[in-house]
């Protein structure tokens, strides 16, 4: 009998049903657990599922009787790979899940951001119009999307997810190489050309090690004025401080933020702290959350573990 045990179930919406895998096993779901709970609800699981919670080196070595993590995710930055490696704990995640919901959200704010719409939004509450007194007024740039060019960063499902759509609407796309490469692949340019050229960036790299802070001061002054900046892939790729302050120097144009360095993100964090500005566009990390996406990322969940006790593991680390 496996003992299942999914730590922060509230990260996904009650609506979603996760189906019963079909392997005999008792299910324990936690809406949410904090650091501090971890060890002691994991005690006797023999499966752990994790959308966010951190699984790190201290907590793990204290679960011996652990046979599977389950990622509900995509990105796994939460959980200690290295030691799992290390220690011959399987790990897997969910892939491929959210190939419409998180390109459309990406798109949907390069055209808000491009046509200015929060900042007309917000002009209006302000009662301009009043003052402008025509049928219409322009207190903001609106730039056509077709025509111009993305970049993007990272060329996994979500990154050829980007370029679909942009394609769709008229975007010539750019693939960014790693950064620091030396060698720049077909089909890819160098990660410096595309900041300098492209008319907005889009992030779809896991983070890790090296893709920390990918994008800061260096990088924001490497972008063309009008250019736009999306980050739908990890908190931490982006240096936020660094971000802010280039949108108010107006070395950018805007920015689309879905992801933060800490989730969730209050006050003390730099975008939050300028939630106001009208060339910003936050969302709490729900570019994953068209309900077809959840629904596939469920089924995954499930799959996921009976495949592995069938003894053929999918999406292993
Ligand atoms: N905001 C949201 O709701 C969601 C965010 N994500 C994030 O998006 C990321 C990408 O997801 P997928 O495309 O499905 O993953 P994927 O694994 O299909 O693709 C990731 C791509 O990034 C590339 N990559 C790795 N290191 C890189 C580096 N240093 N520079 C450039 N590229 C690098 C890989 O080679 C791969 O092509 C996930 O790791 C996750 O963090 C994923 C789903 C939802
Ligand atoms: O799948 C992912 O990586 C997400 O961020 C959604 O939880």
């Amino acid at each position: 009998m496996e003992h299942i045990v999914f730590l922060d179930r509230d990260t996904i919406p009650a609506h979603i049903t996760i189906p019963s895998p079909d392997v005999a096993h008792q299910w324990q779901s936690y809406p949410a657990t904090e650091p501090s709970e971890v060890v002691e609800r994991l005690r006797e699981a023999t499966v752990v599922i994790t959308n966010k919670v951190v699984l790190n080196a201290h907590i793990l070595a204290q679960l011996p009787e652990l046979k599977l993590i389950v990622v509900a995710a995509t990105g796994y930055n939460n959980v200690d790979i290295d030691w799992c490696h290390e220690n011959q704990l399987p790990v897997c995640n969910i892939r491929g899940y959210a190939t419409r919901s998180v390109p459309e959200h990406v798109i949907a704010m390069l055209f808000s951001l491009r046509r200015n719409l929060v900042a007309y939004q917000r002009d209006i509450q302000n009662d301009i119009w009043r003052e402008k007194n025509q049928f219409c007024f322009f207190t903001h740039p609106i730039g056509d999307i077709a025509g111009s060019t993305i970049g993007i960063i990272g060329s996994g499902s979500l990154g050829q997810g980007v370029a679909t759509l942009a394609k769709a609407i008229g975007m010539k796309v750019l693939f960014a190489e790693r950064k620091g490469s030396k060698v720049c692949r077909e089909g890819y340019t160098p990660f410096e050309t595309v900041l300098s050229q492209a008319d907005a960036v889009t992030l779809h790299c896991p983070l890790t090690d090296e893709t920390e802070n990918l994008i800061s001061d260096n990088e924001l002054k490497l972008m063309k004025p009008e250019s736009i900046l999306i980050n739908a892939g990890r908190g931490g790729l982006v240096d936020e401080k660094a971000l802010i302050l280039a949108l108010k120097k107006g070395e950018i144009a805007g920015a689309g933020m879905d992801v933060f360095t800490e989730e969730p993100a209050d006050y003390s964090n730099p975008l939050v702290a300028n939630a106001g500005m009208p060339n910003l566009i936050l969302t709490p990390h729900v570019a994953w959350g068209s309900d077809s996406s959840l629904q596939t990322l469920a089924n995954q969940v499930s799959d996921n573990i009976q495949a592995f006790f069938a003894g053929k593991p999918n999406n292993l680390l």
